[in-house]
């Protein structure tokens, strides 16, 4: 039987970072405060197969105090969990996340992120849903302080 997990994450936005977003470098002047580069859309698909899967969230699996996380692409949080998941018998069979942002408009690179995805997690694009709204002006994504993500994992016995 299937089963469904969900995941949320929020980051600051700040100066003097790059902005990524689903595993995509985005032009902006402020980008995602973190430990490792803050994509806020990566991390909430992260606990969304981890919750899946019965297995505690991103930040057991990688924790803030650990170096070797400092910096790194979110791409390889996938890639472990990818990993995980076939350890344990699992099969991905969608993922749909939501990105709260009130800028930059993603749509341009949402292509280029659903193919990142794609190929960290080692699923087809079609399986991947990523989108975005806006928080129409209200509350911390509304006043751009910072970005909120959701997402949700299907996933079946391989
Ligand atoms: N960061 C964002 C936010 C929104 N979009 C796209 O704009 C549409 C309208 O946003 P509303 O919040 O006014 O509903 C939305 O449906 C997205 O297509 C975006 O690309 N990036
Ligand atoms: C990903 C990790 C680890 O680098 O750090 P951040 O990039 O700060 O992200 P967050 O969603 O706050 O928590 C999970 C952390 O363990």
């Amino acid at each position: 039987m299937g089963r469904v997990g969900i995941g949320y994450d929020a980051h600051r936005l700040v100066t003097g970072r790059k902005l990524v977003l689903g595993g995509v470098a985005i032009p902006s002047e402020k980008g995602l405060h973190g430990h490792s580069d803050g994509d806020v859309l990566l991390h909430a698909i992260a606990d969304a197969l981890l919750g899946a899967i019965g297995e505690r969230d991103i930040g057991h699996f990688f924790p803030n105090s650990d170096s070797r996380w400092e910096g790194v692409s979110s791409l390889i949080f996938l890639e472990r969990i990818r990993e995980l998941l076939h350890r344990k018998g699992w099969a991905i069979e969608n993922i749909d996340a939501s990105l709260i942002a009130e800028a930059p408009k993603i749509g341009p690179y949402l292509e280029e992120m659903r193919a990142a995805v794609s190929q960290a997690l080692g699923i087809e694009s079609s399986r991947i849903g990523i989108k975005a709204t806006t928080n129409e002006g209200m509350g911390f994504p509304g006043r751009g302080e910072g970005m909120a993500a959701m997402a949700v994992a299907s996933v079946e016995k391989a």
